[in-house]
């Protein structure tokens, strides 16, 4: 058995279509929607992801701005900036790219971001939102995992057991709160798990996000179920790739998402559409 592949990369571009559409009508009606990034310091990785967050922006005719600032900015000096971009009413959205210097409180950081225009979703009162139901911004990697299983048919989830590795702040509780919404059964699973394949092997959805290579092979889950990798990598030969055996894996579930060309385009294009969405917000 081969498993279907969920492209992410083909979803994303469908995705930024429809962003393009909305910034369009927005633009009709005098708005050019605006997403604003902020780099701390030269890590490279950092660096190529936020210029592809601009670039992606601006492919969709939205409006993007890349600030960058030295490794030693003082806290204070970023607060000010994030307090000038709140009171902005052309900045619609503020993305802080993490992991931030060491001498930073990240989390102080993020709070300070208005939370209309927490694009990331990583403010507690857009965890606090999602946790309760109300509308907020949700984090942009579950986001685009719920949009991947909707692409395969999967929007309703009564009756469907998801199983989620990973307890981070940023994927695996968010993730767990959206199956959970989407009316699945779930099941949180972490580094003091003692017997990780017994729950996995309940899966019909197993969403890998711990960062950790091979996290997941081919004995843990049961035939036909869907497998999510959210992991970014590196394996032996420096090659980019997730959390899953993925090798191993396509021979027994029913879909799979690769990576790269997974959730990582798909995070992007999430980010994208929390960002019409306040700005839509914000001059509906
Ligand atoms: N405030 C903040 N928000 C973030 O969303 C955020 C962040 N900080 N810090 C870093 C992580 C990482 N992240 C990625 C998103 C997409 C790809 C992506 O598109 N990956 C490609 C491959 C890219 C490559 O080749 O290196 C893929 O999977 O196909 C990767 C990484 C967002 N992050």
């Amino acid at each position: 058995m081969t498993a279907h592949l969920i492209d992410g990369n083909a979803l994303a571009q469908q995705v930024r279509g429809e962003v393009a559409r909305r910034v369009t009508a927005l633009k009709d009606r005098g708005v050019q929607p605006y997403l604003a990034v902020i780099l701390v310091g030269d890590d490279p990785a950092s660096q190529v992801y936020t210029r592809n967050k601009v670039a992606d922006s601006e492919q969709t005719g939205l409006k993007a701005t890349l600030e960058r600032y030295p490794a030693d900015l003082p806290e204070a000096a970023l607060l000010a900036r994030i307090a000038a971009l709140n009171a902005d009413d052309s900045v619609h959205g503020i993305l802080v790219q993490l992991p931030l210097p060491p001498h930073m409180d990240s989390h102080g950081v993020i709070e300070a971001i208005a939370p209309h225009k927490d694009v990331d979703g990583f403010h507690v009162a857009s965890a606090g939102a999602l946790m309760v139901g109300q509308p907020g911004f949700r984090p942009c990697t579950p986001y685009g995992c719920m949009k991947m299983l909707e692409s395969i048919g999967m929007k309703d989830l009564k009756g469907k057991h998801a199983v989620v590795i990973g307890r981070s702040n940023i994927v695996g509780k968010p993730m767990a709160l959206m199956l959970l919404a989407a009316n699945a059964t779930v099941t949180v699973c972490h580094s003091g798990t003692p017997d990780l394949k017994a729950q996995t092997l309940q899966g019909d959805i197993v969403v890998a996000a711990v960062g950790k290579r091979n996290v997941l092979t081919a004995d843990m889950v049961k035939p036909g179920a869907v497998v999510i990798d959210v992991g970014m990598n590196r394996d032996d030969a420096g090659k980019l790739c997730g959390d899953v055996d993925f090798a191993g894996l396509k021979e027994v579930a029913g879909w799979i998402t690769p990576v790269p060309g997974g959730v990582g385009p798909m995070t992007r294009a999430m980010l994208l559409v929390n960002t019409i969405e306040a700005a839509e917000r914000a001059t509906g």
